[in-house]
């Protein structure tokens, strides 16, 4: 669990840091939370790790994104050769990077792809369950060891991406039937669909959960009957960075409602996340609140791969230099009287 004992000991210590007492508002919080995380009361998040899981969705097949499910196994191949939006912002931060194919729908010959397919992408959810619960598990495990390998690595943070055409709509799916509320007010665009797709998406979902009826507590069933692999995958990698006491930073829609399904699997992960930033995906809102998180970033993204994540890594950097500052005894600076508390 948390290193309470810590945290307050840094609260206590930021406030003799040589500014106005809480003038870095959130900055300090973030610190005092990873002190809180990692046990460490300068603690350090670099290098960061981003670990892009990658699989499709049988659910594609109902035309519920702008691209066509090819452009899983396509953008896979543009990972590895460090052509995608994750790979140049991967690379700004200094991260370690790793792709894997947890249930891509084709053979991926590329031997930098790590090689974790549990199956050829997930069944049509709208006809029939997603997978098998040996499945499920199969894929949550794969998650847990692949985060764990980059851990023994020596990353300091976890950036969990994804990428899966149809994923919004598994991802709007779990989210209904996690949340309860109208699917019509979670649902989004996804890669960008239009007014048509989008109420094809509404109805499919709709029609899926009525069929299914999942639990909305058990990750297992949730994951059985909607899908998909790379949603269960990311959701084993936290909880192995939640064991090992690595703080996490949560990317968009997809990434987060992976977030509750990790939830599901053991509560104490959610006091290992930081919210990157807030996708213009509307369930996004919904699955933060969930959390009870706030995000740092709002910047009108929706992309997905883990990309949000890396865009606020910077300001989690920041939030542990403050740390570095000098404190009002060491710079001979007069203490204030007259502030709050
Ligand atoms: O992370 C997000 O908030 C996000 C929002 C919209 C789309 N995406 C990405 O877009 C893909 C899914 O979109 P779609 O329309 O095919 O369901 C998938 O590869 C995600 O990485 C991601
Ligand atoms: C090109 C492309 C890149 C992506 N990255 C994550 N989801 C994506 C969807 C598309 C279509």
């Amino acid at each position: 669990m948390l290193y309470e004992q810590i945290g307050e000991e840094v609260r206590n210590y930021i406030d003799q840091l040589t500014k106005p007492r809480g003038s870095l508002g959130r900055l300090e919080e973030l610190a005092i939370d990873i002190a809180k995380m990692t046990g460490e009361r300068f603690p350090n998040v670099t290098p960061p790790g981003v670990l892009v899981f990658a699989a499709d969705h049988g659910i594609a097949k109902e035309g519920v994104s702008a691209y066509p499910q090819e452009v899983t196994a396509q953008m896979v191949l543009n990972f590895v050769r460090g052509g995608a939006a994750i790979n140049v912002f991967s690379k700004q931060i200094g991260a370690i990077f790793s792709v894997v194919d947890v249930g891509v729908a084709t053979d991926i010959h590329e031997e930098r792809v790590i090689d974790e397919k549990v199956a050829y992408g997930t069944n049509n959810f709208a006809d029939e369950e997603a997978m098998t619960k040996e499945e499920a598990e199969r894929a949550v495990q794969a998650g847990y060891r692949q985060a764990n390998a980059m851990i023994d690595y020596g990353i300091r943070c976890l950036i969990v991406g994804e990428m899966g055409i149809g994923n919004t709509t598994t991802a709007s799916a779990l989210l209904a039937a996690i949340s309860g509320r109208n699917v019509a007010e979670l649902v989004g665009k996804g890669t960008g669909v239009r007014d048509e797709a989008l109420k094809r998406k509404r109805d499919v979902i709709e029609r899926a959960l009525a069929k299914h009826k999942p639990s909305a507590s058990d990750a297992i069933d949730l994951l059985t009957k909607i899908g998909g692999f790379e949603i269960a995958a990311m959701a084993g990698a936290m909880i192995a960075a939640a064991e090992r006491r690595i703080p996490i930073l949560l990317d968009g829609f997809i990434c987060t409602v992976a977030a509750l399904i990790a939830e599901r699997l053991d509560e104490r992960v959610v006091h290992y996340m930081i919210a990157g930033h807030r996708s213009q995906e509307p369930g996004h809102r919904i699955a933060l609140e969930l959390l009870h998180k706030e995000p740092l970033l709002d910047l009108r993204m929706r992309l997905g791969e883990g990309s949000g994540a890396t865009v606020a890594f910077p300001i989690v950097n920041m939030a542990l230099a403050m740390l570095h500052m000098a404190t009002f005894s060491s710079a001979n600076v007069a203490t204030g009287s007259d502030h709050d508390e």
